[in-house]
């Protein structure tokens, strides 16, 4: 089979390298004229815009998007309908939001896949775990890329329509979002508790059989090999959140309670005050207000 793979990013790079190891042909674009170089490297034929790889592709068009989520997919879409017609498939591999994913999924004249994908770039060996909204007949047609692209053919499954796969994704990532937290409160505790603790072994030790291993908790056990016990200079603030945020605004609409999710996706928010949380700074001022407790003060 023959791939077009537009973004060739962190893991824009991992489904050429794979997609070409089992013996497909990948054409491949970005925008960084680099990445493109690092994919013809790897075996791929280079395009230099859209429309380039769309003249390199056969008459039934299979394409995968690995782009940032939001408008740099819209701004792709664009460029390629053009080319596009009803027997080609247009996959879209990234984060995307559901509702995005179905509005694109209506309007594009190809058929549209949206495609969750998780295992993140230090998962590439083992492959990822894909999780496909859209036509049947367009999962069928792209079954042998999934296939090496996923961990295998277990490693991918068609959810429903349009939209599904990214749903899933994006509850995925909630998910996700829990897990580190709750690894992290356990870990806060070991660490500020009564004993002085080695944490690369309690996280070594747990992923051996504990009910609690995983590969979070590899993850943690690598954190702290690396940085140490104490994190050493990783700074108390966390960026990401667009995916915690669309679960958590999707329990709203549904009335289903995530209080865990919600509150880890609160606690990444709360670290990014600059000048300490105003909340616990009012909480501080108002104990003096009633008790007449004293007030840490700021330098
Ligand atoms: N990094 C991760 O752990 C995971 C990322 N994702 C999703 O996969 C998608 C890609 O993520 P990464 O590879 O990590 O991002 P990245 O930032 O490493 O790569 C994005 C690539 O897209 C290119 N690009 C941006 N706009 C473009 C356009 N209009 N046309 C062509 N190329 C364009 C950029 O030049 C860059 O090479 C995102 O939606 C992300 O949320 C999904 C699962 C895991
Ligand atoms: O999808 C992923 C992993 O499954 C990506 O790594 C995503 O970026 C994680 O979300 P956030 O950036 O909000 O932490």
């Amino acid at each position: 089979m023959q791939l077009g793979v537009i973004g060739l990013g962190r893991m824009g790079q991992i489904v050429v390298d794979r997609t070409l190891e089992a013996g497909h042909d990948v054409v491949a674009f970005d925008l960084d004229a680099e990445a493109v170089a690092t994919a013809a490297d790897a075996g791929a034929e280079p395009a230099d815009s859209i429309e380039d790889l769309t003249d390199r592709l056969g008459e039934d068009k299979r394409i995968w998007l690995m782009v940032p989520a939001g408008e740099a997919v819209d701004a792709t879409l664009e460029e390629l309908e053009p080319h596009l017609d009803g027997d080609d498939v247009v996959v879209d591999g990234g984060n995307s939001y559901f509702e995005d994913s179905v509005r694109r999924a209506e309007s594009c004249p190809a058929a549209y896949l949206d495609c969750g994908t998780s295992g993140g770039p230090a998962g590439a060996e083992l492959g990822f775990s894909l999780m496909v909204g859209g036509p049947e007949w367009a999962y069928a047609e792209l079954e042998p890329v999934f296939d090496a692209v996923a961990t295998g053919p277990d490693g991918h499954e068609r959810m429903g329509p349009a939209g599904s796969g990214h749903y899933v994704k994006m509850i995925h990532n909630g998910v996700e979002y829990a897990l580190m937290q709750a690894y992290g409160e356990g870990f806060e505790l070991l660490h500020e508790g009564r004993y002085d603790l080695d944490l690369e072994s309690v996280a070594s030790v747990w992923n051996n059989g504990a009910v609690i291993r995983s590969w979070l908790l590899e993850l943690c056990e690598e954190a702290f090999r690396e940085e140490g016990s104490d994190l050493g200079t990783v700074a108390d603030r966390v960026e990401g959140g667009s995916t915690g945020t669309w679960t958590v605004q999707e329990a709203l609409e549904q009335e289903v309670p995530l209080p865990l999710i919600y509150t880890a996706l609160a606690e990444r928010f709360g670290s990014r005050a600059d000048d300490g949380r105003f909340s616990r700074r009012l909480a501080s001022r108002l104990r003096y207000g009633f008790g007449r407790h004293e007030v840490p003060r700021r330098e």
